[in-house]
């Protein structure tokens, strides 16, 4: 498993926490596989960046694991352009040396912080889901996230009474990442009023992945049972199943034919979830965003790459 690791509370509680658990299976005779610590050096906090890696690479050191680090040739400020940054050095440290696993230390917080994030930049029922526990990479690697469901302050809590350091990311402080506005701004106002709202929030998450995984589940089974033909994709009408589903099967099908999915607004979706259930006789052929032609006849839907 490669453990991503900034040298912020969370990773630095995660990375102990699965090299204890290597020591005790080890203890035990049992197969443990091995560990590697990775930090990527982003260069943004010249001294500061690079007192990050010392204390991350130190810590692998004090725990006896393997530490890799890089650091970044193209400095950025933007949040997502780093973030793909760490994941491409992760995915490629993962591979180089045969992992199995990527583990993140997003906490509990994280995921509300995201939610919010997503909720008031606009987002769909997946978007609600927050951020996921395990995702596959490819065939060979998984992405995991083991905190998510434990919160930050229990995070530090922890650490505090274990007497382990941690490195306070500055521009963690500052409100001009949109994110950590949420975190210092949003949250702690929104607290003033109801002290117990991100609980709540991680409970709603939860709440929402379950219809997520019912939704999927019946996606799935719709596709199975109305795709007739793979090229070009045709599907049977159907004027009995729900528009949420309808949109769901067809949003895996976007996914699985690997055509964009940027620009289609909820509007689109819907106008693809009637031209199914048989109220758009009139309109006989219509073109959604990212060259999809959608062709609709008494009873089958038709969907081309037009840009293929
Ligand atoms: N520079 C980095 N190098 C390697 N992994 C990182 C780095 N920054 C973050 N990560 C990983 O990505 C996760 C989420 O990143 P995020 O920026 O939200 O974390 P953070 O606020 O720095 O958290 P932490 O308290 O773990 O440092 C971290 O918990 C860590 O596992």
């Amino acid at each position: 498993m490669v453990v991503g690791i900034s040298g912020g509370a969370d990773s630095t509680a995660l990375l102990i926490s699965l090299a204890r658990m290597m020591a005790d299976l080890h203890q035990q005779n049992r197969h443990a596989g091995f560990l590697i610590a990775a930090h990527f050096n982003h260069g943004l906090r010249g001294p500061e960046s690079d007192a990050d890696q010392q204390f991350s690479s130190e810590l692998a050191e004090q725990w006896g694991i393997q530490f890799v680090s890089a650091r970044s040739t193209q400095p950025c400020q933007d949040e997502a352009t780093m973030s793909a940054q760490r994941m491409e050095f992760l995915i490629d440290t993962a591979k180089q040396n045969g992992a199995r696993y990527i583990a993140l230390a997003h906490s509990l917080d994280d995921n509300v912080e995201t939610v919010l994030h997503q909720l008031m930049r606009g987002t769909g029922p997946a978007g609600l889901c927050g951020i996921g526990g395990t995702r596959s990479v490819d065939d060979d690697l998984v992405l995991v996230r083991p905190m998510l469901r434990i919160s930050r302050d229990r995070i530090r809590a922890a650490l505090q009474e274990a007497g382990q350091p941690w490195r306070e990311d500055s521009s963690n402080a500052s409100v001009q990442y949109s994110r950590n506005w949420i975190r210092h701004e949003l949250i702690p106002l929104i607290q003033t009023r109801y002290p117990a709202a991100v609980p709540a929030i991680d409970r709603a998450i939860q709440g929402q992945k379950t219809w997520r995984t019912t939704i999927d589940a019946h996606a799935e089974n719709w596709i199975q049972q109305h795709q007739l033909a793979t090229s070009p994709a045709t599907f049977r009408r159907d004027t009995n199943t729900d528009a949420a589903i309808l949109i769901a099967a067809m949003q895996r099908h976007w996914k699985e034919s690997g055509w964009p999915r940027g620009s289609m607004t909820r509007d689109h979706w819907q106008r693809l979830a009637k031209a199914f259930q048989g109220k758009e006789k009139t309109v006989p052929r219509f073109d959604l965003p990212g060259g999809v032609e959608v062709q609709v006849l008494d009873d089958q839907v038709i969907l081309r790459d037009s840009t293929n």
